[in-house]
């Protein structure tokens, strides 16, 4: 028999990346009321004026992303005279590389790395938003990730107040929240939120019918007709409502076909719907992919000294090791502990009478984190 062990012989998928969690499908349903309250806010744009600041909010997988990249490519179609600029605030975490987002969008290319003081880039920006009377709407995409060190505060200051310097400067700010816990007006500074004053849109989580029919939509077109039964997709409809996360189906969807593909089926059987996929370990995979290299071998350290020993570290005794084998340095230390704390991959916990010290626990299943690290 003809052996292909990098090409399959055969395949279920007709098109892969359908299932890809950034793919914007052709057909958005369920979110007209949070479109139209986002066309609303964005709208004054679209005849030169200042866009309305809007926050989204609503659990991870509810379409926030999806509803802007759908608002954004339809603004790009329409007009030039309104910028739309899309930032992952876990890609995009500081005010240069979030400003230098915003350049490329104008330009065409990033500022150069070295050698350019902020205060240029931003000069530029404001210089060029306020000569062609052009209106940026900057969307920040999980803006959770900026929660610490003050930086949420200090790039929204620094966003909004553009137009005080640059007249005739146009700039909204669309802010999207996928964890629920968090209250963003008291995450930021009274004086910042008195100019940001954002129009709130909710998510709320798709019902059984909505996921089905999404995810039946996204069989229809990314896998080979036969390939997936109504049964099936009812079982993965329920493990993707109960996790309340369409991303667990998707993902639950691409795994099955793979398994079925493994035991050359033509068809995904009840055996083959993957069990292992949760929305807490999407949340671990999503957070992870966000960490640099360096930030990726700080985890790795903190959770096998988490693994090691018997009680909970406390920062003192981990930065010793920290600092033993990867040379981290306080300042080093104290950022990436702060950044895995607001990425929700471990908790700080004070320890009362003991200062500063924190006691440092891991959110996940230790042996789960440094298998996807
Ligand atoms: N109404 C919908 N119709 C079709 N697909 C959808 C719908 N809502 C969400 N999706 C799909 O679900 C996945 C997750 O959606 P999206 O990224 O927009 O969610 P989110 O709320 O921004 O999540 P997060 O908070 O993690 O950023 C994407 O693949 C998206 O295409």
């Amino acid at each position: 028999m003809k052996r292909n062990l990098l090409m399959g012989d055969q395949t279920l998928f007709r098109d892969p990346d359908i299932f890809e969690i950034d793919h914007v499908p052709e057909q958005f349903n369920f979110r007209d009321t949070q479109l139209s309250e986002l066309a609303y806010a964005i709208r004054p744009a679209m005849a030169g004026g200042r866009p309305f600041n809007s926050v989204l909010r609503g659990l991870p997988g509810t379409g926030k992303t999806t509803s802007v990249r759908v608002l954004f490519s339809e603004i790009e179609q329409t007009t030039k005279r309104v910028l739309p600029v899309y930032i992952n605030c876990k890609n995009d975490r500081t005010r240069v590389s979030i400003f230098g987002s915003i350049f490329n969008r104008i330009f065409g290319h990033y500022p150069p790395t070295t050698g350019i003081a902020f205060r240029k880039v931003y000069n530029e920006i404001g210089n060029y938003l306020s000569d062609s009377r052009t209106v940026a709407v900057v969307c920040l995409d999980d803006v959770n990730y900026l929660m610490y060190e003050n930086r949420l505060n200090d790039i929204l200051y620094v966003l909004l107040r553009l137009y005080e310097e640059f007249p005739g400067a146009r700039l909204g700010v669309i802010a999207a929240v996928s964890n629920m816990e968090i209250d963003l007006m008291t995450k930021v500074d009274s004086a910042v939120w008195s100019v940001f004053r954002p129009v709130d849109i909710y998510f709320p989580a798709y019902g059984y019918e909505e996921v089905r029919e999404i995810l039946s939509r996204r069989v229809r077109c990314g896998l080979y007709p036969g390939a997936m039964s109504g049964e099936v997709l009812d079982l993965i409809t329920q493990r993707t409502v109960t996790a309340g996360d369409l991303r667990v189906g998707l993902t639950i969807i691409k795994e099955s076909v793979a398994n079925a593909e493994k035991a050359a089926r033509k068809e995904v059987l009840a055996e083959d719907v993957s069990t292992s996929v949760s929305a807490k370990d999407i949340r671990l995979r999503d957070a992870i992919g966000g960490l640099s290299p360096e930030e990726k071998k700080f985890l790795a350290v903190l959770a096998e000294v988490v693994r090691d020993s018997e009680e909970l570290p406390t920062s003192g005794a981990l930065y010793e090791v920290l600092n033993k084998r990867l040379s981290t340095g306080p300042a080093n230390f104290y950022k990436r502990l702060n950044k895995l704390e607001s990425m929700e991959i471990i908790s700080l916990t004070p320890l009362q009478g003991r200062g500063q010290t924190r006691e440092i626990s891991l959110r996940y299943e230790v042996e789960e984190v440094l298998k996807v690290l």
